[in-house]
């Protein structure tokens, strides 16, 4: 990956060049340091200069490839608040080609059962977050990008998803580049790599 970023003229990130093998990263930095334009740029969200591949798969080049590979949960997700959880679920799961099987030990892991048919207006920011988690995580993609996800979890919705993507990472080998500003979970920590980003610059 080598990508320069400017908003409006300004510089906010200009990496020369970072390879991330694959592995389990923590993205930490202060507030508009910039964590959130560089998951942004990895998930083909946002326009920048430079390239980013995956799995020798080019971004510029292979747009759809890259993307059938790839996830991504923002901080504060928002859907359609007509929609419900179950219907957006489908929606993923048909696209991501996943089971029902899948879907439903989600749904079963994280206690969603009461309320994904439910109109996703009706929920709270804990369960809309537990949403945006599922469908990230839905099919498997090999990379997977979630700009905070830790963030309006409760105790228990926390472990559960911290051992999730341990267990995701160490088992399927799936890559996980995620924000964070909370202090880091041990377990979760000792097999991941913490990069920082000040200054314009990505550093480990
Ligand atoms: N759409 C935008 N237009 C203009 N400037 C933007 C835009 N999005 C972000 N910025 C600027 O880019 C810089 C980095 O923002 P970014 O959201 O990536 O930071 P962050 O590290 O994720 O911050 P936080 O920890 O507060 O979430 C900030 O100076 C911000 O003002």
């Amino acid at each position: 990956m080598n990508v320069t970023k400017y908003y409006n003229k300004h510089l906010i990130l200009e990496i020369p060049a970072l390879l991330l093998k694959n592995g389990f990263y923590w993205i930490k930095g202060a507030n508009g340091s910039g964590k959130t334009t560089l998951l942004k740029m990895i998930a083909g969200l946002i326009p920048f200069d430079g390239d980013i591949s995956f799995n020798g798969i080019n971004l510029r080049k292979h747009p759809l490839a890259y993307r059938r590979s790839i996830s991504w949960a923002e901080a504060e997700p928002s859907y359609p608040p007509f929609m419900t959880g179950a219907e957006l679920i489908a929606l993923y799961q048909r696209i991501r080609k996943a089971t029902l099987s899948e879907v439903r030990a989600f749904l079963d892991l994280f206690n969603m059962h009461d309320y994904v048919d439910s109109a996703i207006g009706t929920y709270s920011a804990g369960m809309v977050k537990k949403l945006s988690l599922v469908l990230a995580f839905i099919g498997s993609p090999a990379l997977v990008i979630l700009d905070e996800p830790l963030i309006t979890l409760d105790p228990d919705a926390l472990t559960k998803v911290c051992t999730y993507i341990h267990e995701q990472h160490q088992h399927s080998n799936t890559t996980f580049i995620m924000s964070s500003h909370q202090e880091l979970d041990a377990h979760l920590l000792s097999s991941g790599e913490v990069l920082t980003v000040n200054n314009k610059q990505i550093s480990s």
